[in-house]
């Protein structure tokens, strides 16, 4: 991977454009504080109000100095209420600024909380083709990772930013005021930082998307490597393990040492020195102007002043420098979101297509991943509503797809597969979520209770997951938990057994009330008693419920009404387990005769 791009995750790099990586940070800011732009706009008017107030102090001083110190005019009414008046504007400016800046920072927090539960919200909706190509700890790290460096955006840097900037054109509007001349002296410090901050971006920029993208990867791999534990530990691979993260984290050090290296000589040193040649230009201006000659009353007021707006220019120019790693950093982060959020979502039917008796038809069914390699070949099939239908075929025959094809995971060809005669695809999600069950091969448990891993969030009542339950034999075994339904069964259910994991699985697909239920190779890990049990649910709900069960244990499906044989992704035998087994050299025949060798192999 390139140094410089910003991934989305599992897709090639794309080389980044720092134009649209700053258009795309402002548009995701932009949108995500929209609903609060009357908070923003009265915010950054007190702001206004509160730099004005504080351009005030070296005015009043100036005068102070021009009208009364200088001239030895001692008008003590007056001069109390001049330095009454700053102290009271000085006052207000500070009181103005606190409360703007809470007012922003509420901004800021809602926006990020905002933005974090659309990302969320945004990656459950993605297809699945999506997930082919994503890496679970990149994803993870764009969740929480990149939306917390959109905080610091908002937080820390717009706001001083945007302070910053208020006072420095305060200073400036005064100075112009007072004498115009020194002011454009003093304007030239805005070019100049301008060119140091462009400096470095140039240099530290690729070092932030670097580090950005190095510590994707090192989540990712710790994420994986959480997740395959067992695989990793029995294959003697932890310190292999260990040594990857360890050079990836190596290259993460140096990339931030790069990054470092470029704050460390660029932003404040640099500043610094400008400054001081700065108050040397200005003093100097001074003394040549009168070639020596001693300085008029009114002119050391306004060097007075203009020693105080020097200050107030170079502090916030500074202040934005210093700002500048976090902003690059934030932007990366904010642009890599944004990518994210651009993805496009699974498209949801529009139509109002209703699921009712649960018969599919499949007709003329070609599919392909990939342009010019297609997986399934004119598939054509019909399933009885209430029927119960087996898939087999060899390894990489086209089960899975075909199954995620009619649970609408990819899109299929238009009017390829129909549900009680409606193109699947227009069926209105909820319904055929609600009416489409899957059992998958994995059973996916939350780390929750037996209650709501049946549930899922569905708000369903009690009775109708009990029901569930015992439809698919697993409510006596959630009773003699100790609190029953509500016994947490640890993260991924750790705390029951494969077979109970998958019968689980199984009441929660039930509970949804469906009228098609799939299974991908439900009974693959469970004992035949386990495998027993999952048959007879089977048996009780045929005829309630279209039943189709890939699996690669055969005895699970030797009793569907027909059984689908896969080959290369062509339908190479159909009919009933012993028609199957009739047929002289058959495909199924041989599946199945090698399946009871290697069962009697094992017993
Ligand atoms: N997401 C994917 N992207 C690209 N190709 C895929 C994808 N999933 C499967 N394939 C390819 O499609 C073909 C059929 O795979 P599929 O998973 O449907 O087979 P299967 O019969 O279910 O196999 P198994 O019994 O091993 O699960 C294979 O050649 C596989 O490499």
């Amino acid at each position: 991977m390139p140094a410089d791009s910003i991934a989305v995750p599992g897709l090639p790099a794309e080389p980044v454009d720092r134009r649209r990586t700053v258009g795309d940070a402002a548009a995701l800011l932009a949108r995500a504080a929209a609903p609060d732009r009357r908070h923003l706009l009265h915010g950054m008017f007190w702001l206004l109000v509160a730099a004005g107030l504080e351009a005030l102090g070296p005015l009043i001083g100036k005068t102070f100095i021009d009208s009364y110190l200088l001239p030895r005019n001692a008008q003590w009414p007056q001069m109390a209420g001049l330095l009454a008046g700053a102290l009271v504007a000085g006052m207000a400016a500070s009181w103005l600024r606190y409360l703007q800046l809470t007012r922003l920072a509420g901004v800021a927090m809602r926006s990020v909380q905002r933005i974090r539960e659309s990302v969320y919200g945004h990656v459950l909706r993605l297809p699945m083709s999506f997930f082919d190509r994503a890496i679970t700890g990149q994803l993870v790290s764009r969740v929480t990772n990149d939306t917390e460096a959109v905080k610091t955006l908002y937080v820390q840097v717009l706001f001083v930013m945007l302070d910053s900037v208020i006072v420095l054109s305060g200073a400036m509007v005064a100075m112009l005021w007072l004498d115009w001349h020194l002011m454009l002296i003093v304007a030239t410090l805005v070019p100049a930082v301008a060119l140091i901050v462009l400096l470095y971006q140039r240099l530290s920029a690729p070092a932030v998307t670097r580090s950005r993208e190095l510590r994707s990867e090192l989540n990712a791999q710790m994420a994986e490597s959480i997740a395959g534990m067992a695989v990793l530990q029995a294959s003697n691979a932890a310190e292999r393990f260990s040594a990857k993260f360890a050079a990836v984290n190596e290259a993460h050090y140096q990339s931030r040492q790069r990054e470092l290296r470029a704050n460390a000589w660029l932003l404040r040193p640099v500043l610094d020195l400008l400054n001081v040649i700065l108050l040397a230009v200005v003093i100097a201006v001074f003394g040549a102007r009168d070639q020596g000659a001693a300085l008029t009353t009114l002119e050391v007021g306004v060097l007075y002043a203009f020693i105080n707006y020097i200050a107030r220019v170079v502090e916030p120019l500074i202040q934005i420098t210093m700002q500048f790693s976090q902003l690059q950093q934030a932007m990366v982060g904010a642009a890599r979101v944004h990518a994210l959020l651009k993805e496009a979502e699974a498209p949801k039917a529009a139509e109002q297509g209703r699921v009712t008796e649960g018969g599919i038809s499949i007709d003329h069914l070609d599919f392909a991943y990939q342009p010019g390699q297609p997986v399934l070949h004119d598939l054509n099939l019909h399933i009885e509503p209430g029927s119960f239908h087996g898939i087999v075929g060899h390894t990489g025959s086209g089960k899975s797809t075909l199954l995620s094809l009619l649970l609408r995971f990819y899109p299929a060809p238009p009017g390829s597969i129909r549900v009680d005669g409606t193109p699947v695809d227009a069926i209105a999600e909820d319904h055929f979520r609600d009416r489409v069950g899957l059992v998958p091969q994995d059973p996916f448990l939350l780390a929750a209770s037996a209650r709501e891993n049946i549930d899922m969030g569905r708000g369903l009542g009690d009775e109708r997951i009990e029901a569930a339950a015992k439809a698919a034999h697993a409510h006596d075994f959630i009773l003699a938990l100790e609190q029953g339904y509500a016994t947490s069964l640890g993260e991924g259910g750790a705390r029951l057994s494969v077979g109970q994991k998958q019968l689980l699985a199984i009441a929660r697909a039930l509970a949804g009330d469906p009228r098609i239920l799939f299974l991908d190779e439900a009974t693959s890990h469970i004992d035949s008693e386990t495998e027993q049990i999952v048959q007879r649910a089977l048996t009780e709900l045929r005829g309630r419920v279209t039943i189709v069960a890939i699996a690669h244990r055969l005895s699970t499906i030797r009793d569907a009404d027909r059984i689908v044989v896969l080959n290369h992704g062509r339908i190479a035998e159909l009919g009933t387990h012993a028609e199957l087994m009739a047929m002289p050299q058959g495909l199924y025949q041989r599946l199945y005769l090698l399946q009871q060798l290697e069962e009697e192999g094992a017993g």
